[in-house]
């Protein structure tokens, strides 16, 4: 039997995305993106097959304000940590989990936001949140004239093992996020700046599409 990769990876490796996870963390608490210890990050390291890889992920119920040596630790594509810790990784590790799988995507950021909950329960109904000509579409890599986009909204249930086949069968290779109902956003990309990227166009989109709504009063 092969060896598992994270055995591979080189302590610089998970450093270094230790240290830019960190950074993330940080300036998105400082934007009010982790109200009440809420939203979680990943960063994968290390080789990758939908059937084995791993990842670093925010350890569950912290202060995301504040920084630690006990903010992170390595899991594998179970979500099992890789080490000995006791630290508990983030309680929607398995979404992560799901998404790497389905997109071989380098880095995940989720939080919670007024907006991006808003219209996950406005538009729960067709079970997507439509965005129609709006030019921050092109930072999702979609270049059409007035591109129409659909952004997947699945249940939020308490047990988080349910929500992962949701995710399974919404998830649009197009659309590099999906949110959850009256809960949040999980946001990727090739890598850290990318998923940051993506998230703020997301962000910046669910708040034109409520405001939209709002003043055409319908
Ligand atoms: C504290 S409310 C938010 C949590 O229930 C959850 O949705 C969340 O985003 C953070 O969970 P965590 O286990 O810290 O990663
Ligand atoms: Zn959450």
């Amino acid at each position: 039997m092969s060896e598992h990769p994270s055995k591979s990876i080189l302590l610089e490796e998970k450093q270094r995305v230790y240290r830019e996870l960190d950074r993330v963390k940080t300036d998105f608490a400082s934007r009010g993106w982790f109200p009440g210890t809420s939203g979680n990050l990943s960063m994968r390291v290390g080789a990758f097959t939908p059937e084995q890889f791993t990842f670093a992920v925010t350890a569950s119920g912290k202060d995301k304000a504040a920084s630690t040596p006990d903010d992170f630790l390595l899991v594998d594509e179970t979500g099992a940590a890789c080490e000995p810790t006791a630290l508990k990784p983030s309680a929607e590790t398995l979404i992560h989990c799901e998404i790497y799988r389905q997109t071989g995507c380098g880095a995940i950021f989720h939080i919670h936001s007024v907006y991006n909950s808003l219209v996950s329960e406005l538009f729960w109904d067709r079970r997507s949140v439509p965005v129609e000509g709006v030019e921050l579409i092109k930072a999702f890599n979609i270049w059409d004239e007035e591109a129409v986009i659909e952004v997947p909204i699945v249940s939020n249930f308490a047990n988080i093992p349910l929500i992962v086949p949701e995710v399974r069968d919404r998830l649009d290779k197009r659309i590099p996020g999906i949110l959850l109902r009256k809960h949040g956003i999980y946001a990727w990309g090739r890598d850290a700046f990318e998923a940051r990227k993506h998230l703020e166009a997301f962000e910046f989109l669910f708040e034109y599409v409520y405001k939209l709504k709002l003043v055409q009063g319908r």
